[in-house]
């Protein structure tokens, strides 16, 4: 059971070094077991070359329950995909990569939330409205990792996102969703809706909540 969460993330990590958003060690994949612990990718790992040895399993706490080799840390940004579980309880998985489209379009935003086009794409995050005005909340990027962990846990409490996804200034996105196909395709659309902003932009259209109208 815990084996085959290891070899969704696995399959998801390699395909998304393949697009350059895990390239070397970069991002951090988690998927949740039904008694509330999860595999998490070992910290500094190639990401397009993990094996079964490169996860270790954590507890809700942020306890190490299972190490498959001895002296390997978890990820160093484990501390946010403890925020997401806790925030959102019926989250599985939680996938964080670095694109460099996710990197721009935060250079790109004033504020702390990223407006998204009203495309059809926003249907695969579960947008089905007319004319949609959501956003991807913009986190900054401390180097103290917990301190971005703390602000998003905070900036959750207070609402559910119109979207399942945040993204952390000059460093990249975090997607949750309630399995791992599920998280994996929405990295996808993300990742999609940030090219469309990024060439959008260099044909200088201005994309904030067009309307036919
Ligand atoms: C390429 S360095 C990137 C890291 O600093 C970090 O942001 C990251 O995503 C991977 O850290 P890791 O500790 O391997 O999970
Ligand atoms: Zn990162």
């Amino acid at each position: 059971m815990s084996g085959d969460l290891r070899s969704d993330l696995i399959a998801a990590a390699k395909h998304f070094y393949d697009r350059g958003w895990m390239v070397g060690t970069a991002g951090n994949l988690s998927a949740r077991l039904p008694d509330g612990s999860f595999w998490i990718t070992a910290s500094g790992r190639a990401k397009g070359q993990l094996t079964e040895q490169d996860f270790i399993r954590m507890n809700s706490d942020g306890a190490i329950v299972e190490q498959p080799v001895a002296d390997s840390r978890p990820s160093a940004e484990t501390s946010i995909h403890l925020a997401v579980y806790n925030c959102f309880p019926d989250a599985k998985a939680c996938y964080h990569v670095h694109s460099i489209e996710a990197n721009l379009v935060s250079r790109l935003t004033v504020g702390d939330a990223v407006p998204l086009p009203a495309i059809e794409m926003l249907k695969g995050l579960g947008v089905w409205e007319e004319n949609p005005q959501v956003s991807i909340p913009l986190f900054t990027n401390y180097l103290e990792v917990p301190k971005i962990a703390k602000e998003i846990g905070e900036f959750f409490a207070i609402g559910a996102p119109s979207v399942p996804a945040l993204l952390i200034r000059d460093h990249g996105i975090t997607v949750w969703a309630d399995s791992p196909a599920a998280a994996y395709n929405y990295v996808e659309i993300v990742e999609y809706i940030f090219r469309y902003t990024i060439a959008a932009r260099q044909l200088n259209l201005d994309l904030r909540f067009e309307s036919r109208d």
